[in-house]
């Protein structure tokens, strides 16, 4: 008889414990994020969320505990080491570069990955420079059609509403190719139908491309609509993990909310 061997977390956290100074910020977290799934971190004001996010991503050393890319220790890898193990985000509030354009954008998200000597070349010579090769335009091709930026990719960045520069920055993060995507805040500033549009997108990158994300939102509702686990954070502690239905009627969980985003999406669904 042949044993599956369950692929190791992508990424994990294993009693993550920071503190600043006095402050508890995080208390012994653990959080995983499995190969091709989505996970939510949510929270409170104050709970630890980008706290453990700086944690994931490098930019922060915890004071205990350690951090996992494929069962491998990276707690002292720098943000780039991690990136090379494809690691990714995206940050609450969207960092482009105004003069680029949408696809621009995107095509320095891949040639950061595979095309580094090239990284500027054309985007500073304003274009017909050297002809991309093949693979470039089909996977920015791809991405611009995944991310529904078709009739905005020649537009540059500066004067994009809110909701299309989180699809730039998604679909940047996206072409280099990560295992792993951090995203920070993806809803935040969209209205209901760029959310809705923004999760139906996520989910299919999901699907199709076999990366896995791990969202901190305020979004309560989005999180548990289209996350297949969720973990919940309090106060610096993890108070419950499980699939969006466990959390949705996990005691500890209503009262760290007072029931209200809880309620919010029952009265949705
Ligand atoms: N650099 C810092 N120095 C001192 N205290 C900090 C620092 N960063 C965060 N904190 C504190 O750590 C705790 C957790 O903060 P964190 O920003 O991680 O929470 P959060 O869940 O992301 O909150 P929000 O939802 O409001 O963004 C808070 O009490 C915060 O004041």
């Amino acid at each position: 008889m042949t044993t599956a061997v369950e692929a190791p977390p992508r990424l994990a956290a294993r009693g993550v414990t920071v503190r600043f100074g006095g402050l508890v910020a995080l208390s012994e977290v653990d959080v995983e994020v499995p190969a091709q799934s989505i996970v939510g971190l949510v929270g409170p004001n104050g709970a630890g969320k980008s706290t453990l996010f700086g944690v994931l991503s490098g930019l922060l050393k915890p004071t205990a505990g350690t951090v996992l890319m494929d069962d491998e220790d990276v707690t002292a890898a720098t943000p780039q080491a991690r990136a090379r193990r494809g690691l990714a985000r995206t940050f609450q509030h969207p960092e482009l570069f105004s003069t680029l354009t949408v696809r621009e954008h995107i095509v320095l998200g891949y040639r950061m990955r595979h095309s580094k000597s090239r990284l500027w070349t054309d985007l500073l010579t304003g274009g017909g420079f050297r002809r991309p090769p093949a693979a470039e335009t089909e996977r920015v091709d791809a991405l611009v059609d995944a991310l529904h930026l078709g009739s905005v990719q020649h537009a540059p960045a500066a004067g994009l509403p809110l909701g299309t520069s989180r699809l730039v920055e998604v679909a940047r993060a996206l072409a280099v190719d990560p295992r792993v995507l951090l995203l920070d805040e993806p809803s935040s500033g969209l209205d209901v139908r760029e959310t809705e549009e923004l999760a139906t997108t996520l989910r299919e990158l999901v699907a199709d491309h076999g990366v896995s994300l791990l969202l901190v939102e305020h979004d309560v509702p989005l999180v548990l609509g289209m996350c297949d686990r969720v973990h919940v954070l309090d106060f610096g502690v993890l108070i419950a993990a499980g699939t969006p239905a466990e959390i949705r009627d996990d005691p500890a969980v209503r009262a760290a909310y007072l029931g209200t985003a809880l309620d919010d999406e029952q009265e949705q669904a």
